[in-house]
């Protein structure tokens, strides 16, 4: 591991004189711990952690990296899998920990202010004490921020009804890389008054200023979920089996996992298996069963669905704990492989495209990885895959990403050929920099640089990641 870059001690007193003394850290296990996010390919070495308060805290510590050229890397939850939030090159790391209170409270605009701060769990117990809901929900939400949120325009679990982090965005208060404090569209559901900035911060994983604040949409509660787990013979079967729901159901979760991560879940032991019949691949889907008709035609379409031979087994939650173990057989996968030091894919196409897709990428990756696990699992209803490749025993890390990476392109081609994304959820970062224009293409590409100078002319805001410059 590099040593720590040390800054002058002239920039750490006027760090100090800035946050606090208490609010500057330097010692080797802080560097550690909020120099990384959940990647495991880089090693952290920034040279700082701060910890602000406020707004204008955070554009002092802007300002004076901007006086002394110092690279900065914003630091939410750190539950990242991009390497977005890592900091390799001596920044000064913004830890947003401080910041994590709600400011308003607006019931008849169904919104909330809050500092970015705010663990994603926090603002959805928040919503529910006010009789609302906050949809965007993840199995990290425990830990994750929502300023990380917005600046990887997280998804997750319930997007086919709710869409990703953007669409609950009202307004957003920044400090922009030159040090500037901007309110961003302030709440308002109406303004047609030219460039929509906020929307430029959402998904720019901090490298055009730091999120501080946000005003967020809430939603009526759903009532009633109830979860169905349904086993498959084959990929084949799963898009057929959405279609036939989504015909006559509104689904507010449609998930799918192998036979490779029910099995991680089951082994870690704290879930039992949905049912006795082995399946290849398995869907669960998640819908609001308020009414005994629509519970009734979920129960008449799944019927449907075995007739068909696109469903082997099945079975429908009766309680809110049954549906909640139930989820935990798809929640539960990303941690549970962690341990194996998964090489991660991320990617999506339109929902048209994933029967042939998924086709494809199967026989590239069976090809490919003879004898690598491979487990599968994502948000299938929005045309979303993670795609694993766990590490076996006998490899070191670094052999190991080196093989994968070696698949990489054929991957991104097929991703690229159907029009895709090679991250759909996660973030570009540090891991999928190098294969960005398989998605954004060069002159497309150009502009993201024009407009990273715009409010970054000194190019110290999360420098490394999405591109470089
Ligand atoms: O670990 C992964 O690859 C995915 C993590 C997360 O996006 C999920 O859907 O569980
Ligand atoms: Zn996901």
């Amino acid at each position: 591991m590099n040593a720590p870059l040390a800054l002058s001690a002239v920039v750490l007193e006027q760090l100090s004189a800035i946050v606090g003394e208490q609010r500057v850290r330097t010692d080797h296990d802080s560097l550690q711990t909020w120099g990384k996010d959940w990647t495991k390919h880089f090693e952290p070495n920034p040279s700082v952690i701060v910890f602000p308060a406020t707004t204008e805290e955070v554009q002092a510590v802007v300002r004076l990296a901007n006086q002394h050229q110092i690279a900065i890397t914003p630091s939410g939850g750190r539950t990242g899998l991009s390497a977005g939030a890592v900091a390799t090159n001596g920044e000064i790391v913004i830890s947003l920990d401080r910041m994590n209170k709600v400011l308003e409270f607006l019931p008849a605009d169904r919104m909330v202010r809050v500092q970015a701060g705010i663990v994603t769990e926090s603002l959805q117990q928040y919503a529910e004490q006010q009789g609302l809901y906050y949809p965007v929900d993840f199995a990290s939400a425990g830990s994750s921020q929502l300023g990380g949120n917005i600046g990887t325009n997280a998804g997750g679990i319930k997007v086919i009804k709710y869409g990703m982090t953007r669409q609950w965005v009202l307004g957003l208060t920044v400090v922009t890389g030159k040090g500037d404090i901007l309110h961003l569209n302030k709440g308002m559901i109406k303004n047609a008054t030219g460039y929509a900035l906020q929307h430029l911060f959402i998904g720019a994983e901090g490298t055009l200023g730091i999120v501080t604040e946000a005003e967020i949409k809430l939603e009526r509660q759903p009532q009633d979920l109830k979860v169905l787990v349904l086993g498959t013979p084959d990929f084949e079967s799963v898009m057929p089996i959405l279609h036939a729901f989504q015909q006559r159901i509104d689904l507010t979760a449609f998930e799918f996992f192998g036979e490779v991560a029910l099995q991680k879940v089951l082994d870690a032991g704290h879930v039992g298996k949905p049912f006795d019949t082995p399946c290849p691949f398995y869907v669960l889907l998640e819908f609001e069963g308020r009414f005994e008709a629509v519970v009734d035609d979920a129960m008449s379409i799944f019927e449907h669905c075995m007739e068909q031979g696109w469903v082997l087994d099945g079975v429908m939650s009766q309680t809110q704990a049954q549906a909640q173990n139930l989820w935990r057989l798809r929640e539960d996968i990303s941690e549970t492989i962690a341990p194996f030091t998964p090489y991660k894919n991320d990617i999506s196409v339109l929902i048209t495209h994933v029967p042939a897709f998924i086709k494809e990428i199967d026989a590239i990756v069976a090809a490919s990885y003879p004898d690598f696990e491979i487990c599968w699992f994502g948000h299938i209803g929005d045309g979303n895959l993670h795609l694993n490749i766990l590490k076996p025993a006998n490899l070191s890390k670094d052999e190991f990403f080196d093989q994968c990476k070696l698949v990489n392109t054929q991957v991104f081609e097929t991703v690229q050929k159907y029009n895709g994304s090679i991250s759909a959820e996660h973030g570009v970062g540090m891991t999928k920099k190098d294969y960005l224009e398989y998605t954004r293409d060069a002159v497309e590409i150009s502009y993201l640089r024009e407009l990273k100078k715009v409010f970054d002319p000194n190019g110290i805001m999360n420098p490394g990641k999405i591109f470089d410059l």
